[in-house]
């Protein structure tokens, strides 16, 4: 962004803000940040994501500010040489976790560097209008969560639930605390049909019951023990959430066998510790949970690292051939990654471990050198961890686009998500689709700039937007609200790093 630029934004919003007659402490209080951020976006000394205006424009409520409406779009020029160094942010997967979470506590809880992206701020919007105290409470993404003594469930905001699948997670807290209520269908990225039946049986255990009504999941709960373990018949994250969530407020030993041992449910294990809750096996496939019939504790709580921001990251250098430094990665959830990568012939430096704030996840500092890489001689395929991660596996499309030879990826988990991949054709790459769930990736590509419409799905998104950084001449992506969903201020961040990416909307 321009200085010019952010100076004009900045006369217009101090302009806007004093029509409507607000303070820039009021101002500050309806965006979520410190007066200290509205005078310097004011003085134009603030570097502004698309994000932030579109909220500016919210909470001014203004014509004059009109940049909030329509989608934002990228215009990409390349190719580019990455340097410098960047730090990893929290995860969007645990920070969803734990705001559903934050439901099961009476007290007040405290999450510290929350990453503020749109699929926390759609979370936000859902638990504000069912009555929870929401505030940032500074720019570095502390977040504090207050639960009213009674859940507006009636006034759920429908349009923020239905955009976001992780409302689901909203059942293992809420089936202590209501025994009727209604939840709009769980949206989200458009990978396919993503099957919602195991986080039924899991809390069936529990006594609760859900009927799909027209437009929204009718629960019906009448809380018992479980009478013997709870067997996931799939490891899903966000399943084994809400067992475990479910488990916390059930007073009583509760055994979960093939629950999901990977980052984000890690990040809820050490949470509930936190509110009393007793929880062995941690890391592992069998999490044994004792809960308490009530738990009312003001507590603080910082999540870990983002592995696959991480990835992003890692594939962000080698598409471009950079040297760069990735700070705060989560070694623990990337070592099959940085394996799989070596095996490829990809070189990097890396510091000596330390811990996440959370005292448990194991860090680096990872520093990528100028590698020439080669197609694995296997496939490349996800498994729930320790195995490569999920949303990892698109990363390594392009990873094997600048690679020399042949690489398949195998994409099991999702039915639609190995598809999209198909769109880096557009910038040059040869990806051939050889059925809904492999590709097969000749490299080595030379990319050259495109018009392409984000892919409606997070991570092939930011696949695509990482090879127009690779991309001869100019590149613009169209509609980039799917990235924006799961990583903070990503345009700006790489640009700090030597990318040219210019944020625009038709105005
Ligand atoms: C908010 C959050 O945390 N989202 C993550 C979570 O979503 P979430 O837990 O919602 O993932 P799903 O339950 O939709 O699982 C993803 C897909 O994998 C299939 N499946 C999963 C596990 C398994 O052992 N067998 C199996 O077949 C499911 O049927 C589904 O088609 O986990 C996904 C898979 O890691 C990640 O992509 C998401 O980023
Ligand atoms: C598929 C993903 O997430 P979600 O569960 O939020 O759709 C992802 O993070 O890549």
């Amino acid at each position: 962004m321009t200085e010019g630029y952010k100076s004009t934004i900045g006369n217009v919003v101090r302009d806007a803000r004093k029509h409507r007659g607000l303070t820039q402490a009021q101002l500050a209080d309806k965006l979520g940040t410190s007066q200290s951020a509205v005078n310097r976006i004011e003085k134009g000394q603030q570097n502004l994501s698309l994000e932030m205006i579109a909220r500016i424009g919210d909470a001014l409520d203004s014509s004059i500010v009109e940049i909030g409406a329509g989608p934002t779009h990228l215009r990409v020029t390349g190719p580019t040489t990455l340097s410098g160094a960047i730090d990893v942010k929290t995860s969007k997967n645990a920070g969803v976790a734990l705001l559903c979470a934050s439901l099961l506590n009476r007290g007040r809880t405290t999450l510290r560097k929350v990453a503020r992206i749109e699929e926390v701020n759609r979370l936000l919007e859902v638990l504000s209008s069912m009555g929870v105290g929401v505030r940032w409470l500074n720019d570095e993404g502390d977040l504090e969560i207050t639960p009213p003594k009674v859940l507006a469930l009636g006034d759920i905001d429908e349009a923020a639930a239905r955009r976001t699948r992780s409302v689901i997670m909203f059942l293992g807290p809420l089936l202590h605390r209501s025994d009727d209520f209604e939840l709009p269908y769980a949206g989200g990225c458009q990978l396919g049909e993503r099957t919602v039946e195991p986080h039924m049986a899991a809390l069936r255990h529990f006594g609760l019951e859900v009927k799909a009504t027209e437009g929204s999941y009718h629960a019906m709960s009448q809380p018992i023990a479980p009478a013997r373990p709870i067997v996931l018949t799939e490891r899903g994250d966000t399943v084994t959430e809400n067992a475990l969530m479910a488990a916390a407020l059930h007073p009583g030993t509760t055994v979960i066998r093939n629950a999901s041992s990977n980052y984000m449910v890690q990040d809820l294990c050490f949470y509930l510790e936190k509110l009393g809750v007793q929880v062995d096996g941690i890391g592992t496939t069998t999490l044994t949970v004792t809960g308490v019939a009530e738990i009312d504790v003001d507590v603080d709580y910082a999540p870990s690292e983002d592995p696959i921001e991480a990835m992003s990251l890692l594939a962000a250098a080698i598409v471009t051939d950079s040297e760069i430094t990735i700070r705060r990665a989560p070694i623990e959830f990337l070592e099959i990654e940085l394996a799989t990568l070596e095996e490829m012939g990809f070189k990097y430096d890396r510091t000596d471990e330390y811990l996440a704030a959370n005292g448990h996840t194991r860090l680096v500092d990872i520093t990528t050198r100028r590698s020439v890489l080669h197609a694995p001689l296997d496939k490349i395929h996800p498994l729930p961890f320790p195995g490569l991660n999920i949303d990892n596996l698109p990363f390594f499309a392009i990873i094997a686009a600048v690679a020399s030879g042949q690489t398949l990826l195998h994409d099991w988990v999702y039915e639609n998500r190995a598809i999209y991949l198909t769109e880096l054709n557009k910038l040059g790459a040869q990806v051939k689709l050889l059925d809904p769930h492999r590709v097969l990736i000749d490299g080595p590509t030379r990319f050259s700039g495109a018009e392409v419409v984000c892919p409606p799905a997070l991570r092939p998104a930011v696949v695509v937007l990482l090879a127009m950084l690779a991309s001869k001449g100019t590149s613009v992506l169209r509609s980039t609200y799917v990235i924006a969903r799961g990583y903070e201020d990503l345009a700006e961040r790489l640009n700090e790093l030597g990318a040219d990416i210019v944020p625009f909307r038709d105005i």
